[in-house]
């Protein structure tokens, strides 16, 4: 954009941004400093941290009303708007204290379920109903069984960039495969729906590593196993290996909206690499078909390793139409978001995935170092993450119950929506 057309735009937006009424809004009338706007923004769950406006701001600071808004109009216009619908809160969840309580009791609630550890690798957890559930660490990795189990986190963020995080969210672990809906969704924006030449889109109903093809030679769908490495294997399969891996973390890095880039956890990659004779076998099962360029080291995305502040924000642009609410940036095209939460709610969940849509009737995806990722299309997107896995559905048991509870207390489920009711 030229810069006369740049100036017009910001005129026109300043004309729509009444900020001396949305300061007043908040009691922020006269000698404003960084810390008093971080805390009405704060209030409303939008985090310092994830404004420039604030890198800008000198921290003893006391500035004028109209000194303020000079600064904050320097700002994109993408944050400027979302400082504006903060100071408004024109926000999706508009009462963000009442929300954040509600969240903390069910994360208490499920924290204080009675864990009893019988052995390295196995447990029992008494669940909210009372129920004795069964859970193991999965070893067959064996880096994932090395894992603190007492680990339990939770990051909330909603398509405004309004963010939540309940308890270990800082701690780094292995996406696993949470990291299919992202996959999925960067080769279908490049491929589109040619990419389904080669992978089906139905559950399979078994568990994430059967090796099995459907009746026209596929695997069934890019949530399992075999689907996720033909769906890796397709993107630019004719470049060398380091072009595909860049291609992936480049686009995984946008998800975040971070400047930094991701890395991949290289003890429990180079296991898997090692101890993975499934992921093997399916490799070479699929090769029998013809066109298939597989390759297995191709398949590094389950071990880039994140928080669940950081994997919150890649799905919430999975919850806000493939736009990451943090940075504004168009990440995926809708047409690939919307088949990714598609796959996700009917096959996010393996053999488990029509309990869940029954249940709680939102897309999710479940990985076994114990992470759960939840998608609210144009509401949220939660990440959970706590090891122990119930033998009964391979995912997190304290993420399944977080789960159950947030859905009882907030009815996202996709038929109680108030269009339904
Ligand atoms: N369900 C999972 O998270 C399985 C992912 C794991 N990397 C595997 O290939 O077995």
């Amino acid at each position: 954009m030229n810069l006369a057309a740049k100036s017009i735009s910001r005129r026109i937006l300043r004309k729509s941004h009444n900020w001396k009424e949305a300061l007043a809004n908040v009691q922020l009338e006269e000698e404003i400093t960084s810390r008093s706007l971080k805390k009405v923004l704060s209030k409303r769950g939008l985090e310092g941290r994830t404004f420039a406006l604030f890198r800008g701001l000198r921290d003893r600071a006391v500035y004028s009303q109209a000194e303020i808004v000079e600064i904050i109009e320097k700002q994109s216009d993408f944050e400027q708007k979302r400082i504006f619908n903060g100071l408004t809160n024109n926000l999706k969840v508009t009462d963000w204290s009442t929300f954040k309580e509600s969240c903390h009791d069910i994360y208490d609630e499920v924290k204080n379920l009675d864990v009893d550890q019988t052995s390295k690798l196995d447990c029992t957890i008494i669940d909210k109903n009372g129920k004795v559930k069964i859970c193991r660490l999965p070893d067959y990795i064996p880096q994932l069984s090395e894992v603190d189990t007492s680990l339990f986190a939770v990051s909330i963020c909603t398509v405004d960039g309004q963010r939540m995080h309940l308890g270990d969210s800082d701690i780094y672990y292995t996406m696993q495969s949470t990291s299919k809906p992202y996959t999925y969704g960067i080769t279908h924006a490049a491929l589109d729906d040619v990419l389904h030449e080669y992978v089906g889109h139905e559950p399979s109903g078994q568990a994430f590593n059967k090796i099995i093809l459907d009746n026209d030679g596929r695997p069934y769908n890019p949530m399992i196993n075999m689907g996720a490495i033909m769906t890796c294997s397709l993107v630019h399969h004719q470049q060398p290996l380091s072009h595909r891996f860049n291609y992936f973390l480049e686009n995984y890095k946008k998800l975040t909206g971070s400047r930094s880039t991701l890395s991949c956890n290289m003890p429990v990659y180079k296991s898997e690499l090692e101890v993975g004779f499934m992921n093997k076998a399916a490799v070479n099962y699929m090769m029998t078909a013809p066109g298939y360029f597989l390759f297995l080291v191709i398949y590094f995305n389950p071990f880039v390793q994140v928080t669940t502040e950081i994997q919150s924000i890649m799905s919430a642009c999975l919850a806000n139409r493939g736009i990451n609410p943090l940075t504004g940036e168009s990440v995926l095209p809708i047409r690939s978001v919307k088949r990714a939460l598609s796959l996700m709610f009917t096959c996010g969940m393996y053999d488990y995935s029509g309990r869940f849509a029954f249940k709680y009737g939102v897309p999710a995806k479940s990985g076994v170092s114990g992470v759960t990722d939840v998608v609210i299309p144009g509401v949220l997107s939660m990440t959970i993450y706590s090891p122990w896995l119930s033998t009964h559905s391979s995912s997190s048991l304290l993420g399944l119950q977080f789960i159950d509870g947030f859905i009882k207390k907030f009815p996202y489920h996709v038929f109680d929506s108030k269009e339904f009711l």
